[in-house]
């Protein structure tokens, strides 16, 4: 009988191999490496892939070059089309709506990068309460000026995260969960969290969580606020909710650097309102704000949260396990829009 289509989009694996030969002998995999929009379309259109059953996209960097996955892309998928599972956790790029109104399921893989994202978190929490990149910049600097600025006058407004801290995360999935275990074990911070719906007890506990209903109350309370949420399309800190946050607060984004408004967020530090930033997103990538990069208490990575090796490992992993749980059982791992599909909603 002939074996299922997948088509994985992107580099060939390079971790995973015996788990990718038994991916091959249930499946038969064509490939598409890295097309342009244009040729990725002509293809669909000419069925260059057949009617394939499953789409498999194992890197963030490579199989992505079409663009985003919009109405134009998933209506030329073939109906015989049913997941889609793809490396990162974020899936700005991708109608997931629109997929379930085709009856296809999407898989992100945040658990493969949980650990990477959480761990750059606890860097950027440092890094704002002791401002780490001031002291940075000064001695990669070479100018001794500079290195004595920082050695004087950075200790009196540098503060050590502890429990007398509180650290507010908006967003309390699983990453925002894993940031909470080690904020609170390694600093011992207070934890809030602001979500769509409570926790149960069970995650609460024991990081000592407290809820947010109202964003605004969480933002009014946190010593440092964390953005763990994934992009909706539009702006969550703008600058009404910015003049929200508590006098010095800290702010730090780990999700989409479309969440915060980087003008109203250059503003605040300017002003005060906001001490200091941990950025590992930004709102125009690979373009960091020049305002920004000039600031002493501001940290900037490259979006890179996510990127270890650890995670690219499960990225490869857990897109695999997905499509071949799927076909076998009809339940996903790492579903995020089954949800809105009948019928696979509780599956
Ligand atoms: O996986 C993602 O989408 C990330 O941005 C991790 O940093």
């Amino acid at each position: 009988m002939a074996r299922p289509i997948v088509l994985h989009l992107g580099d060939d694996i390079r971790w995973n191999h015996d788990l990718y030969k038994e991916f091959e002998s249930n499946f038969e995999v064509r490939r598409s490496y890295s097309m342009s929009r244009a040729e990725f379309i002509q293809a669909l259109k000419n069925k260059t892939f057949g009617d394939f059953y499953a789409m498999y996209r194992p890197f963030w960097n490579t199989g992505g070059e079409m663009g985003n996955w919009d109405n134009e892309l998933i209506s030329l998928l073939p109906k015989s089309c049913k997941i889609y599972a793809s490396a990162g956790a974020g899936f700005d790029w991708v109608d997931t709506e629109c997929l379930a109104r085709r009856g296809i399921i999407y898989c992100n893989a945040a658990a493969a990068c949980t650990e990477s994202v959480a761990d750059a978190a606890i860097w950027l929490i440092l890094s704002v309460f002791r401002l780490f990149s001031w002291s940075a910049i000064a001695a990669r600097s070479g100018d001794p000026e500079q290195f004595m600025d920082a050695n004087r006058n950075l200790a009196p407004v540098s503060r050590n995260p502890n429990a007398g801290f509180s650290l507010g995360i908006i967003g309390f999935g699983r990453i925002g969960q894993r940031i909470a275990k080690k904020a609170h074990a390694a600093f011992d911070m207070r934890i809030l969290y602001n979500d769509v719906v409570q926790m149960p007890r069970e995650v609460e506990a024991p990081v000592n969580a407290t809820f947010h209903k109202d964003m605004d109350t969480l933002l009014a309370e946190a010593d440092c606020v964390l953005v763990a949420t994934p992009f909706a399309g539009g702006t969550l800190l703008n600058a009404e909710k910015i003049q929200k946050m508590k006098q010095g607060a800290r702010l730090v984004n780990i999700a989409r650097g479309k969440l915060v408004d980087e003008d109203a967020l250059v503003a605040a530090l300017k002003s005060g309102q906001i001490s200091a930033a941990g950025l590992d997103v930004h709102f125009n990538e690979p373009h960091v704000s020049q305002e920004l990069i000039g600031m002493k208490r501001v940290e900037v990575l490259s979006h890179n949260a996510g990127a270890s090796l650890d995670s690219h490992v499960g990225f490869e992993r857990l897109g695999i396990e997905n499509i071949l749980q799927f076909s076998q059982t009809g339940k996903a791992i790492s579903p995020v829009n089954a949800h809105l599909i009948p019928g696979r909603a509780n599956l």
